[in-house]
């Protein structure tokens, strides 16, 4: 579905990833690790077309996006959930995934009720201006206006950072369904056992490189320790 090759990207000069190769398939996790500042974001936002790609390639579904503008690669089947929960503070939750919606393609109707059943948590919320709600209920609402408009590959940026134990369970449950409905998911998560009880595949980065790629199953707790720890 998604298959990251030799990506190099950064900010001007400032070079930040470094031939960095990443692959997921349909109703597969794909989990991004790493400490603080090794590049998870930019790998993100550069997969996404925010960030530009100086070497290397993206490709979507056989077809290389490695140049395709953001807009496109949403519309094309990608949906990202961008780290820091943003949502349309001003606008309703319902009005949130409406937005989202209307820059859909058809069917995105059903969409918004399929996405409630995901969290129904949103639901008694609709008529509440996004603003007002908490940190669990926003990455909730913002993860289902990325699914909205019916995405193949789903983009999550630490979806259960600052986020109370109880919602990070069924946040964690709602990309689980995801995934088995058949979507591709590229996840980024500092949470080792929300990671590891989600992922099929993890890579780990640090300085922009991967350092570590292989099977969740085969991700110990020494890898952790080596990898990881601060
Ligand atoms: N807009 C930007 N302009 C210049 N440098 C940036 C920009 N965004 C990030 N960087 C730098 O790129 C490097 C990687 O940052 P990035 O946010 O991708 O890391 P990260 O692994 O996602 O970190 P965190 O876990 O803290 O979110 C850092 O050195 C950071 O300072």
């Amino acid at each position: 579905m998604l298959e990251i090759r030799g990506l190099c990207s950064g900010y001007g000069r400032a070079q930040v990833l470094f031939d960095v190769d990443v692959a997921v398939g349909a109703g597969q996790v794909a989990c991004v690790m790493g400490r603080n500042g090794v590049g998870k974001t930019t790998l993100l936002n550069t997969v996404m077309g925010l960030v530009p790609a100086v070497r290397g390639t993206v490709v979507f579904d056989g077809t290389d996006i490695t140049r395709t503008p953001t807009h496109a690669r949403v519309r094309s089947g990608m949906g990202y959930a961008p780290q820091g929960h943003e949502t349309f503070a001003p606008l309703t939750v319902w009005e949130n995934l409406r937005v989202a919606a209307d820059g859909a393609s058809r069917g995105a109707q059903v969409s918004i009720e399929a996405q409630l059943e995901l969290f129904p948590r949103l639901k008694p919320l609709l008529k509440r201006r996004a603003g007002l709600l908490s940190g669990g209920q926003a990455q909730q609402l913002a993860i289902a206006r990325a699914l909205v408009a019916d995405p193949r590959l789903l983009v999550l940026d630490e979806p259960t950072e600052g986020i109370q134990p109880s919602i990070v369970a069924e946040i964690a449950e709602a990309i689980a369904r995801v995934a088995a409905r058949g979507v591709a998911v590229l996840l980024v998560e500092q949470y080792l056992d929300v990671a590891l009880g989600l992922a099929d595949t993890v890579t780990v980065m640090d300085a922009g490189r991967v350092v570590y790629a292989g099977e969740a199953s085969g991700f110990s707790s020494d890898d952790a320790a080596r990898l990881l720890a601060v």
